[in-house]
Order: C-alpha cells, then structure tokens, then sequence
C-alpha cells in the first residue's frame, strides 16, 4: 500500500497530509472533548436502532392510511374539521391512522381515528421547540431522523392523504411519489386534499414538467385531487386491497 494511503477501520483513504491519527486505544483513552457516540460512523447504530425500533413498534399494525398536512393548521380552520373526519372515515373503514404526530393537521386527523376508537398513530420527530406529540395518538413512536421516519410512513401506509400544508408536507408528498411514479411502491393512491390549495400546483406540474417532458402525461393520473371527503376514502380502496 502507497504511503499516502491510511486506513481506518475497513475504509481505506486518499489523501497526501501525513496528520498523525490517533491509534484506536489512544483515542478510546483520550478525553477529546466529543462523545465518541457522535462521531458519524458511531452515529450508524444510532439510526440502524431507528429503523429496528420503529419496524419492531409498527410490525402488527393493520393496513394503515398516512395523513400529511400542515403542523400550523388551526382547530377552527375548516381543513382541521375536514382531517378530523378523514380520520374517522378511515377508521370506520378498517384502517389504521398514521400522521407526524404534531399538531394542526395530523392532530386532527389522530382526534379523528382516536375518537372513533381506532389505531391512530404518531410518527414523532425530534425538533427544535418540540411540544410532544398530540394527545389523541393510541400509538407513539419517536424518531431524531426525518429519513428513518419517512421509510415508515412509506412501509405501513397502503395510500396517502395529502391535506394543505408547507415545506413539510411538500417534501412528505413528493418522497411519495416518487416511489409511487418509479414502482418502488406499487399503486399506491394518492389524494390532494383541497382543491384550492393544490390547484395551482397541479397547474405547474402539467403546464411546465408535463408540457416540458419532466415527467410522462400519464403520471398526472397519479394523484386525485377532491374537497369531498368520501372521494378521498373511497380513493384508499379497502384495508389489505391495493387498488388495480
Ligand atoms: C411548526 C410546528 C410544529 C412542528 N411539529 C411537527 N411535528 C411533527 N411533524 C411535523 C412537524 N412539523 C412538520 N412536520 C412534518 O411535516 C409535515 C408538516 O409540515 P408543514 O411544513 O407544516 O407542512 C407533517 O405531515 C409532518 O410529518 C408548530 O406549531
């Protein structure tokens, strides 16, 4: 091996500076300052325990919808009522709940399966100012990474709902797709929930990535935009069924 190879660990490295690194026992004896739990190849446990936690929290859960939507949505905001009773229209249909577990929309969404006596879960994430999860989630599990936590919105969700809201739930609605548009996740409905709200974005994607060719025609058909609540559950199909 060339001089200005090192190696750390099974990783070898480039590089021509010669820094003196600490050997394995020196630095596991040295106080440097830094938790060694922070260093990111440590960090891998960390989220691997993510992943292993939430699999093992989620592993019985029934066939499940995913609500997303805004966490600033407010209890007298019509869109609040409208998630409440998706949330209780999910329910009465055979389906688990699953939301963010924040307030404003993914809160009234779980009011809603919570109060109709369903599995109304909460995928939490640890954020700066957090207030804790909502208080109408029958089942609670908390993530520090948005990464680990999207995979389960993804794995236990048979479709989604997508309410108004911002970068969040653009991100949340847009991960979807693309599993969705790339079958890495097959048939998966999805509703735009609020036609006011979608409207101009729908707009875009067929007047500019459609007409530009970013994406094919036949992806518009991907997503259902509605304002009626019965389309949307009618949408999801029925619990264990991916619709054809
Ligand atoms: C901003 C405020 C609270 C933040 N708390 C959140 N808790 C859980 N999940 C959240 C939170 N904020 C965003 N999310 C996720 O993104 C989507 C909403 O984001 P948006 O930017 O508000 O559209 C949502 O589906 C969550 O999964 C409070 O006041």
């Amino acid at each position: 091996m060339s001089d200005q190879l090192r190696r750390a660990g099974a990783v070898v490295l480039g590089g021509g500076e010669r820094t003196r690194q600490p050997m394995a026992d020196e630095a596991l004896l040295q106080h440097t300052g830094q938790p060694w739990s922070h260093l990111d190849p440590w960090r891998v446990l960390r989220i691997q325990s993510e992943f292993v936690e939430g699999f093992d929290a989620l592993k019985e859960l029934p066939p499940a919808v995913s609500v997303f939507g805004s966490a600033r949505t407010s209890t007298d905001h019509p869109m609040y009522q409208a998630a409440v009773e998706l949330g209780r229209g999910l329910v009465h249909r055979g389906f688990a709940v699953i939301t963010g577990g924040g307030p404003g929309i993914m809160e009234a969404a779980n009011r809603g399966a919570f109060e109709a006596e369903g599995t109304s879960v909460g995928l939490g994430i640890e954020l700066p100012n957090e207030q804790g999860m909502n208080e109408f989630i029958s089942l609670g599990v908390n993530f520090r990474y948005f990464f680990a936590r999207k995979t389960m919105f993804l794995k236990y969700s048979q479709g989604f709902i997508t309410m108004p809201g911002g970068f969040g739930t653009l991100d949340e609605l847009f991960e979807a797709l693309t599993l969705i548009q790339t079958g890495k996740v097959k048939n998966f409905p999805m509703v735009l929930f609020g036609r006011a709200h979608w409207a101009p974005l729908m707009e875009w994607v067929r007047d500019t990535m459609a007409e530009h060719g970013f994406i094919a025609r036949s992806d518009l058909s991907l997503v259902t935009v509605t304002d009626d609540v019965e389309e949307a559950l009618d949408a999801m199909g029925r619990p264990g069924e991916i619709p054809g």
